[in-house]
């Protein structure tokens, strides 16, 4: 874990230690102060103002140095967690650019933004702590000790009985409420599941009218939250009340041994600025005890917090880019041999079992079946979303996993049911097809896709910004935005999920006229529920639960009594075939 953690800290090695030294700076100084204080104390009683004035100026400086030190190890601490957190977060964010579909489920979206942030600012306030209190809490026990055992090693012996009982109260504190943060952390990624799954369905509970039962939903994640904290904070609101016993007790011993010793032995083995110095190593050393349980507390809890981010670091994708893949597509033609996909070993049930599909490049292939039918399954192994559980896809005779990841989501553009305009102008959102596209290709795609003739209703035209999630435009003009997208790619194969479904008939026949014409070699997969718009495809196969079950032209299984003639008379009530 600590190994991954380390390249994060890349560009602030420096700076972690840097910090460390000025602390111990800050501290031996800290720690002369109360000495120095007992002299000028003990020089109070005398005739001379010149020692006092003397200790006085050394004290002044010394406290000035200390604070100089503290300053800097404080500035360059902040800019080294800063940076460190920076660079966790890029690394996290770029590995899971990389992730697969598969990755993605297997962790959760909301577990990945809880992991990217609310992890990383507690491995980041971990790191903090340990660059600056970690070392100086030490240091002052330590330098605390020896200083006041140069003192009087009676009196030091109160404080340091005191050490091992203080210590094992704070630290089985820590103890107790290590395992409490795990479960903090769970009832965190929920309460994100059910935040991320509200607003982006803000639209449906609004139509719905369900902002009660969202309310309580939340109300309940956020009130698990709130427990497990209450229990850890509970355990450690132990922390004060224990100290405070402790230093009052020891305060009281050395006052009264010393004040004793000091009546006895006529300040002779101890005087009355020893005794104030006393105390107040005394108080540094327990405190720093405190501080040190605090440190345990706080890192306890970025020790879950980094196994959780290390997870992500560490994970393996399933699906990967081989090295030396194939890199050029060279036609559009799909073959299924016996595939077989479930998502993952969990799925009870194959979301695909045994296909076999011929795909010849150019061609258009219509495919019909009911929700849950495993279309949307079926398209996501050809562009590798998902990897086959068992057969083989291969795109112009070439198995899909044997092509470099990158040349082959190149050549395949998708479509996606749920597709995604991202915040931006029309020309930022359509150039993610092709970054480098010109205006006049962005224009020629989106008259294919029937899109240009909204956008010039715009008063911005292709400059017209689109909101966050496309909610400025209707869904047919996203989803004619969308296929423009993919247009702009100019692949090899284009699969149209349910793409159209938002779009009229009559613009839905125009985009597949213009897509048969005006790119013929594009093999294209378009999955619908209208019959209307599958009935020209060269190849229309039909899928119940994960089987192709039909397989045809549109007149041939209109005339197989099965589904597809089933459903196309539903939806045209069976005018055509009268
Ligand atoms: N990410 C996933 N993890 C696990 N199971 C999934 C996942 N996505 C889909 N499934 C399951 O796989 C099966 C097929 O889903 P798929 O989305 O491919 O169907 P579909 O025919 O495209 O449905 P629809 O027309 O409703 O979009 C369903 O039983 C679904 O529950």
């Amino acid at each position: 874990m600590l190994k991954t953690l380390m390249k994060s800290i890349r560009e602030y090695k420096r700076a972690s230690i840097l910090t460390p030294f000025y602390i111990t700076l800050e501290i031996i100084l800290e720690c002369l102060l109360p000495l120095v204080m007992a002299n000028l104390i003990d020089r109070m009683t005398g005739s001379s103002l010149i020692p006092i004035i003397r200790y006085g100026v050394l004290l002044i400086i010394m406290a000035m140095l200390s604070l100089l030190f503290g300053y800097m190890s404080g500035r360059i601490g902040a800019t080294a967690s800063c940076g460190f957190a920076k660079n966790l977060r890029q690394d996290v964010f770029y590995k899971i650019q990389g992730f697969s579909f598969a990755d993605i489920d297997k962790f959760s979206s909301s577990s990945l933004v809880t992991r990217m942030t609310t992890d990383v600012t507690n491995v980041q306030n971990a790191y903090q702590m340990i660059i600056r209190i970690a070392v100086r809490t030490p240091l002052m026990l330590i330098f605390s000790v020896i200083i006041s055992l140069t003192i009087s090693v009676k009196m030091s012996l109160i404080f340091l009985i005191m050490i091992p009982i203080v210590a094992a109260a704070l630290f089985s504190i820590v103890f107790i409420v290590f395992p409490i943060f795990k479960r903090i952390f769970e009832k965190y990624d929920s309460m994100n599941n059910s935040v991320q799954e509200n607003i982006q369905g803000i639209r449906v509970v609004k139509s719905f009218v369900r902002e009660g039962y969202e309310q309580e939903k939340f109300h309940k994640s956020a009130a698990d939250v709130c427990k497990e904290f209450t229990k850890a904070e509970k355990i450690i609101a132990l922390n004060n009340p224990i100290l405070m016993f402790c230093i009052s007790l020891a305060i009281f011993l050395v006052c009264f041994i010393g004040a004793k010793t000091i009546i006895n032995s006529g300040a002779t083995e101890l005087t009355t600025g020893q005794l104030s110095s006393l105390i107040n190593y005394g108080v540094q050393i327990l405190s720093s005890l405190m501080m040190l349980s605090m440190v345990f507390v706080i890192c306890s809890m970025a020790t879950e917090s980094a196994n959780r981010i290390c997870e992500v670091l560490n994970h393996e994708s399933t699906l990967t880019s081989p090295e030396n893949g194939v890199t050029e597509v060279k036609n559009g033609s799909i073959q299924f041999e016996n595939v077989s996909f479930r998502y993952s070993d969990k799925s009870k049930k194959p979301a695909l079992m045994n296909i076999n599909l011929d795909i010849k490049s150019g061609q258009t292939i219509g495919i019909l079946g009911g929700t849950g039918s495993s279309k949307t399954s079926l398209i996501q192994l050809i562009s590798r979303l998902y990897d086959v559980t068992e057969g083989k896809v291969s795109v112009s005779g070439i198995d899909v996993r044997n092509y470099d990841l990158e040349s082959l989501r190149d050549e395949v553009a998708v479509v996606l049911q749920k597709n995604v305009l991202f915040s931006g102008t029309i020309k930022e959102n359509l150039r993610w097809g092709k970054k480098d596209a010109s205006d006049e290709e962005l224009v020629r795609v989106c008259r294919l896709a029937q899109a240009d003739e909204f956008i010039e209703q715009f008063p911005e035209k292709y400059d017209t910004y689109i909101e966050q999630g496309g909610t400025n435009v209707s869904g047919g003009q996203k989803q004619r935005l969308c296929i423009a997208r993919a247009l702009l790619k100019k692949p090899k194969i284009l699969i149209l999920d349910d793409s159209t479904s938002a779009v009229d008939t009559k613009t839905d026949a125009i985009i597949r006229k213009a897509l048969r014409e005006e790119i013929p070699d594009t093999t294209k997969i378009i999955i619908a529920q209208r019959t209307s718009s599958l009935e020209d495809a060269d190849q229309i196969i039909v899928l119940d639960g994960g089987r192709i079950t039909e397989q045809g032209t549109h007149e041939e299984l209109l005339a197989y009594n099965g589904i597809y003639q089933e459903v196309y008379q539903s939806q045209t009530n069976g005018k055509k075939e009268d």
